[in-house]
């Protein structure tokens, strides 16, 4: 599908629940999420119909998400089912890591062919704080089963914060030069507790000068995968790092994407307040033909960039968008 921007999106992240077992800091509150009940929330066959929609309208690439994608049940089974759709040529997941020790060699079996793994800090005691309940060595067990498993390339995802852990940006450095780990550093967003909270981003040009201050670095374009991060292999080194811009270069003139959220509504964009319903006519037995014109409404209605710097605030959270 093509939007008004002669944009090819051929990429869909699908939120599979907006419930999470952690509560990162700059995401939500210590509360949580207001969660949408159980009948709101697709069930994993709709979800499957929607996925074999979206193949037949050009889109080839899925992504799991939320909220937490590991803790709805049964998504090893969603997986499988995913996989065996013609013309998705790679189901991926994103996931903070607590649960992938048990669940990585199912989910590579079932046809997950990568996973991207969040983890803002390599200390133990950081990580309880951000995450306000997560035990790293749990995200560790994860991150060596996606190895071990062959969900390659593995990439880790970093918000690197000012104060909090932007001290640590040369210790992610060295892990990506010792271990075949593809560290990405994300500009926080306004959305979720991060818009409220006065948290400072850290701009990428800053990271990437710290970085190659001491590690030469080189571009890798080996790794793109129409993702928004612009890549750089560490000279001598095993893994990459990389850079996810959306604050101080935003990469949407290159934006290949739409989302589906848990409660079944398509979005054009992660920084736009338009959403479309397509559970409603889900479940009221609309043909396929309709479920696709609705995708390709979704695509239309695309706009040309976000406007963070506007002042205008996301209503949703980001555990509900996906990220
Ligand atoms: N503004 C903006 N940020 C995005 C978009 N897609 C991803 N991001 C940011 O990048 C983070 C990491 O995204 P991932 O879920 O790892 O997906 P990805 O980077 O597209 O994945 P790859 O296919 O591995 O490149 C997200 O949580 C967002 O913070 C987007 O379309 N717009
Ligand atoms: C919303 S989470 C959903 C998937 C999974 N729970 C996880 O944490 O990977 C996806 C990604 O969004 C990132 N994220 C959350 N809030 C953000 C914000 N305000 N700005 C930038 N990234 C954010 C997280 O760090 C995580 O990498
Ligand atoms: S970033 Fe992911 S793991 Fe952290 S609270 Fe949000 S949804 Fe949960
Ligand atoms: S902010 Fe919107 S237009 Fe820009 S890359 Fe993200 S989804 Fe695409």
């Amino acid at each position: 599908m093509q939007d008004t921007f002669q944009r090819q999106i051929n990429y869909l992240r699908i939120a599979i629940t907006d419930r999470c077992n952690l509560r990162c800091r700059y995401c939500m509150p210590a509360t949580g999420v207001p969660l949408k009940g159980h009948e709101d929330i697709l069930r994993l066959e709709e979800i499957a119909t929607l996925a074999r929609v979206a193949a037949g309208t050009g889109i080839s690439r899925i992504r799991l998400t939320g909220g937490e994608p590991l803790v709805r049940k049964n998504v090893v089974t969603l997986v499988r089912e995913l996989a065996a759709i013609p013309g998705l040529e790679e189901i991926s997941l994103t996931t903070n890591g607590i649960f992938l020790g048990a669940l990585a060699f199912s989910l590579k079996e079932a046809g997950l062919k990568r996973v991207n793994i969040s983890l803002d800090t390599l200390k133990k005691d950081r990580y309880r704080y951000i995450t306000r309940r997560g035990n790293i060595t749990s995200v560790w067990q994860g991150i060596r089963a996606a190895l071990a498993a062959g969900l390659t390339p593995v990439k880790l995802n970093v918000v690197i914060t000012r104060g909090f852990n932007d001290d640590e940006i040369l210790d992610f450095a060295r892990l990506a030069r010792e271990e075949p780990l593809h560290i990405r550093f994300i500009e926080l967003m306004p959305i979720g507790t991060a818009a409220a909270s006065g948290t400072a981003y850290v701009p990428a040009e800053e990271i990437k000068g710290r970085i190659s201050r001491v590690y030469p670095l080189e571009p890798f374009p080996d790794l793109a995968t129409n993702g928004p991060a612009a890549n750089f292999r560490l000279v001598g080194g095993r893994g990459s790092v990389g850079f996810i811009t959306p604050m101080s270069n935003h990469f949407c003139s290159r934006c290949n994407r739409l989302r589906l959220t848990a409660d079944g509504k398509l979005r054009p964009c992660l920084y736009w307040d338009g959403e479309i319903d397509i559970k409603g006519p889900l479940r009221a037995g609309a043909p396929e033909t309709e479920l696709a014109a609705i995708f390709a409404r979704a695509v239309s209605l695309k706009p040309a960039e976000h406007h963070m710097e506007n002042g205008w605030r996301q209503p949703r959270a980001m555990s509900q968008i996906g990220g």
